[in-house]
């Protein structure tokens, strides 16, 4: 019988993203919040009679080949092949695509390793979590954080992680109606990468004094990005009538964190009509974490 999964691959919010460094290769060293969040893409995937594997959804603007998915299965499979010797069942992977692409929330990364999580249960291709983590990295720097799947101080260009405990809360975020290509905001020459490094304990002893996530550190690519993309700057300043509003990762999206949903459902109802404005629960741990292809999250 062919199986099947339904697996959830939530987005992710830079609670703060400091650029300490750059690295020869050109990439930056990063010290950065990963929050995860209760909305993102869902991901189906049927094994397959041959071999192939095949993204059976059209993704505007991302061609086939080049999905993050598809790279993804790739890896994976080749990786499987090593490790057992046998060629895996083909798959094929549709997609509800939720989240906005060059918005800052990681869906393409969270896609890639929902992906690497599943396959890796459904071909029972035995790689341990760190295994994921390491193929998924040269594919996207937020995959490790990912494939992790709890809130995260991280840095490095994101890989090395420590858990963190957050307090419960609820964020509105703002989608800006643009895509922001990470690239343009790391080669800016308006970019500053010489953030002072902090200490997670700073981080976490920051939260308990103030019982709350308000004000924490800053996102250094939030200046490049507003310059660049006035939609941006001007969703900053709109939500930040109503609490610390930030953007996450390179944009484009806006948040904010609340207390309660009914704080968020107040200020939600006032978001302009030009703007997609949604609200979502923080999640201390992704949904597959914990996954077999028998638990509930990831649906056979
Ligand atoms: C900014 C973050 O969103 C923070 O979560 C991520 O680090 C970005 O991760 P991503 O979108 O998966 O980015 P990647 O696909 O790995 O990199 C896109 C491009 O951004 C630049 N890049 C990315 C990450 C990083 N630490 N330094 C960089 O300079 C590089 O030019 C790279 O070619
Ligand atoms: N499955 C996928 N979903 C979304 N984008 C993909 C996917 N596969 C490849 N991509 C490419 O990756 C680019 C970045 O997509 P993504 O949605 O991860 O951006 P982002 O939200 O800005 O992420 P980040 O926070 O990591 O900067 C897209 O513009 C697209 O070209």
């Amino acid at each position: 019988m062919r199986q099947l999964l339904n697996c959830p691959a939530p987005a992710k919010l830079n609670l703060f993203l400091h650029v300490t460094g750059r690295r020869a290769d050109g990439y930056h060293l990063l010290q950065t919040v990963f929050q995860l969040i209760d909305r993102g893409d869902v991901l189906h995937f049927t094994l397959r009679d041959d071999d192939a594997i095949r993204r059976v959804t059209d993704v505007p603007g991302v061609p086939e080949e080049q999905d993050l998915i598809v790279r993804a299965a790739h890896k994976l499979r080749a990786e499987a092949i090593r490790r057992t010797g046998r060629t895996p069942p083909g798959v094929d992977i549709a997609i509800d695509k939720i989240l906005p692409m060059g918005g800052g929330l990681g869906g393409g990364s969270s896609d890639a390793a929902t992906t690497l999580m599943a396959l890796n249960a459904l071909w029972q291709a035995g790689l341990s979590r760190q295994e994921l983590m390491d193929l998924g990295l040269p594919l996207g720097a937020d995959i490790p954080f990912f494939v992790f799947g709890r809130t995260a101080f991280a840095e490095g260009v994101g890989e090395a992680l420590q858990a963190v405990d957050v307090p419960a809360c609820w964020y509105v975020v703002i989608e800006p109606g643009v895509a922001v290509p990470t690239a343009k905001i790391f080669t800016s020459e308006h970019l500053t990468r010489n953030t002072p490094l902090v200490i997670m304990s700073d981080f976490s002893s920051y939260l308990a004094k103030r019982n709350g996530l308000q004000g924490f550190g800053r996102n250094d690519l939030q200046q490049v990005a507003t310059r660049l993309f006035p939609p941006v700057a001007e969703a900053v300043e709109w939500l930040g009538g109503y609490g610390d509003a930030r953007m996450t990762g390179s944009g484009a999206c806006v948040f904010c964190a609340f207390d309660s949903e009914e704080q968020a459902d107040a200020v939600l109802a006032k978001v302009p009509g030009a703007w997609n404005g949604w609200k979502a629960k923080a999640l201390q741990r992704h949904p597959l974490l914990d996954m077999s292809p028998s638990t509930e999250s990831c649906e056979a």
